[in-house]
C-alpha cells in the first residue's frame, strides 16, 4: 500500500484555492493557516457532559459546558461530500454555562445549511452588538462552495482550515476533555466507556465519510495520512439507493429508511457463505460455515441472471452494510498492523454512533469484530458519540473567541451509566433515548 508523505500543520496552503477579500460587504476567505494541533480549548470545559437534549432523532447530542460562563460567538462548518456538519456555542440566560450544538445537513441541501448559519450569524450580531463575525470552514465544500457561501453570508470572514488537521484536533478534544464520549462496542457491552486520557499517542483514525481517510497520529503536531479507500459511506449510500429504491439515510430523512431496512434483513439470502460452498466449516483454514465467502455471491447463480425483484431490499441493505464495513475493518487492521498501531478510532457519520435514536450497532459490531478477530485482541476499535463532528469541532476550536451573548437551555438530572442493568443489548438504546444527562463522576 503506498504511504503518502506526512502532512504537517506547517505545510503551505494551496494558494490557488484562495480568494482575496473583495470589500466590506463581501466575505473574506482566508486559507488554512498553520496553527498548532491539539489546541487546548480556550473554553472552560470543566464539568462538561453529553446532554440529553437533541431536538429530534437525527440530531447529535449537545455538550453542556456548565463552567463556560462567557459567551463565545463561534460557528464552524465542515462541508463534506455527503453531509455538512455545524458546531456552534450558545450560552444560557438564566443558568451558568452554555452548550455546544452539533447539526448536520445533506450537502445537496447546502442552501438550507447556509440559511441556518445566516440565522446564527444574525443572532450573534444582535447579541454581541457588533458586525464582525468569523466562520471557520473545513472539508472540500469550504472550497467548492466558496462563491455560494460568499453570496449567502455577506460581510462574514470565512477562515478555511485544513480538513485532516481539524479531524485530529476535534478527536483529541473529545478524547482528552469529554467524559462518556469514547467507547468500545461489543454485543455483550455495546457502550463500554473509556476513561478520558492525556496519554493518547500513537493512534490511528479511520474517518469514514463519503470516502475513507486513514491517519496515523504520533504527537500533538505530528500526523500523516497513511491510507484511504474510496469504498466508504458514499458507496453504501449510493448502492443502497440504487439497489433498494430507498431515497435517503434517515427515518426523518431517507438514510435511516435504508438503514432501518437493513435491521430487518437477512444477508444470507444474498451473500454466499462458506457453508454454501463447503456444506460445512472449512476448519483447516479456520473459516466457519456462517462466514461470508462472497458478498452478493448468491445473486448470480449458475449463470442465471436474477431480477432485482428476486431479492428483498432488507436483505440487500444488510449485505451492503456488511460488505462495506467488513472491507473497511480489514483495511484498518492491515494498515494498523503495518504501522504498529493498536488504538484505532473510527470517526465519520457512516458510524452513526451518536445518532439519537438510530445509531448503528451492526456497523460498530462489524468493525469491532474485524479488528478484534484479525488482531487476535491486540488492537482496540474505539468509537465516539460525536463521531460525525470531529472536523467541525476541530475547526470550531481554532476560533479565537469573540465573547458575549446568550441563548437558553435547561439542565436535567444527572445520570450514571453503571446503573443500567438488564439485557446489555438494551444499553445502547437506553443511553441514546433516555431523557437524562451523562455527567462525569469527578
Ligand atoms: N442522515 C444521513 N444522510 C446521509 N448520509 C448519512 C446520514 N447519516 C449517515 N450517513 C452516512 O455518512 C456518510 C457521510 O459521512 P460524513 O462523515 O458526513 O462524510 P462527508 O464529510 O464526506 O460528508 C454518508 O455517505 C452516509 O454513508
Ligand atoms: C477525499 C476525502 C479526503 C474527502 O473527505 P470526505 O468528504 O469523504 O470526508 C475522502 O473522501 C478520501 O480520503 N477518499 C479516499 C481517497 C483514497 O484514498 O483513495
Amino acid at each position: 500500500m503506498p504511504v503518502e508523505p506526512a502532512i504537517h500543520p506547517t505545510a503551505t496552503p494551496d494558494s490557488t484555492q484562495s480568494e482575496p477579500s473583495t470589500g466590506l460587504l463581501s466575505p473574506q476567505f482566508i486559507d488554512p493557516i498553520s496553527s498548532p494541533l491539539t489546541l487546548k480549548p480556550e473554553m472552560n470545559v470543566e464539568g462538561a457532559t453529553v446532554s440529553e437534549l437533541a431536538s429530534h432523532a437525527n440530531d447529535t447530542r449537545d455538550i453542556v459546558l456548565p463552567n463556560q460562563t462567557e459567551h463565545v460567538s463561534q460557528i464552524a462548518i465542515d462541508i463534506g461530500g455527503s453531509l455538512a456538519k455545524i458546531v456552534y456555542f450558545t450560552s444560557s440566560n438564566d443558568i451558568k454555562g452554555g452548550r455546544l450544538h452539533f447539526k448536520k445537513f445533506e450537502t445537496e441541501k447546502i442552501d438550507e445549511c447556509l440559511d441556518f448559519i445566516a440565522e446564527l450569524v444574525e443572532d450573534a450580531k444582535h447579541i454581541n452588538n457588533r458586525n464582525e463575525q468569523v466562520v471557520k470552514a473545513t472539508g472540500g465544500g469550504a472550497y467548492l462552495f466558496q462563491d455560494k457561501i460568499a453570496k449567502r453570508l455577506p460581510g462574514i470572514t470565512i477562515q478555511k482550515e485544513d480538513e485532516m488537521e481539524c479531524l485530529i484536533n476535534g478527536l483529541n478534544f473529545f478524547i482528552t476533555e469529554i467524559p462518556y464520549e469514547v467507547f468500545t462496542y461489543s454485543e455483550t457491552n455495546p457502550m463500554q466507556f473509556e476513561e478520558r486520557t492525556q496519554d493518547l499517542y500513537p493512534y490511528m483514525l479511520v474517518n469514514i465519510g463519503s470516502g475513507v481517510s486513514i491517519l496515523k497520529v504520533t504527537g500533538p503536531d505530528e500526523f500523516s495520512r497513511i491510507s484511504g479507500t474510496s469504498l466508504g459511506g458514499g458507496t453504501l449510500w449510493g448502492l443502497l439507493s440504487l439497489l433498494t429504491g430507498a431515497q435517503s439515510f434517515d427515518a426523518l430523512g431517507p438514510f435511516t429508511e435504508m438503514l432501518d431496512l437493513s435491521q430487518n434483513g437477512d444477508n444470507r439470502n444474498v451473500d454466499l457463505l462458506v457453508g454454501d460452498i463447503y456444506g460445512s466449516d472449512y476448519s483447516k483454514l479456520g473459516l466457519k460455515s456462517t462466514r461470508i465467502a462472497s458478498s452478493f455471491g448468491k445473486v448470480f447463480k449458475k449463470g442465471v441472471r436474477q431480477s432485482q425483484d428476486a431479492f428483498h431490499a432488507e436483505d440487500i441493505s444488510k449485505s451492503l452494510l456488511f460488505m462495506v464495513s467488513n472491507n473497511i475493518g480489514q483495511i484498518a487492521y492491515l494498515v494498523a498492523q503495518q504501522h504498529g498501531l493498536r488504538r484505532i478510532y473510527f470517526g465519520g457519520c457512516y458510524i452513526r454512533a451518536g445518532n439519537n435514536l438510530s445509531g448503528h450497532p451492526v456497523t460498530m459490531n462489524t468493525l469491532s469484530y474485524a479488528i478484534n478477530f484479525w488482531s487476535k485482541g491486540e488492537m482496540k476499535a474505539l468509537f465516539l458519540r460525536h463521531e460525525g463532528h470531529l472536523g467541525a469541532t476541530g475547526a470550531f476550536l481554532k476560533h479565537k473567541p469573540i465573547r458575549r451573548a446568550r441563548h437558553s437551555f435547561s439542565y436535567s438530572e444527572n445520570f450514571t451509566p453503571q446503573i443500567i442493568t438488564g439485557n446489555p443489548s438494551n444499553v445502547y438504546g437506553v443511553l441514546e433515548q433516555t431523557k437524562l444527562e451523562l455527567r462525569s463522576k469527578e
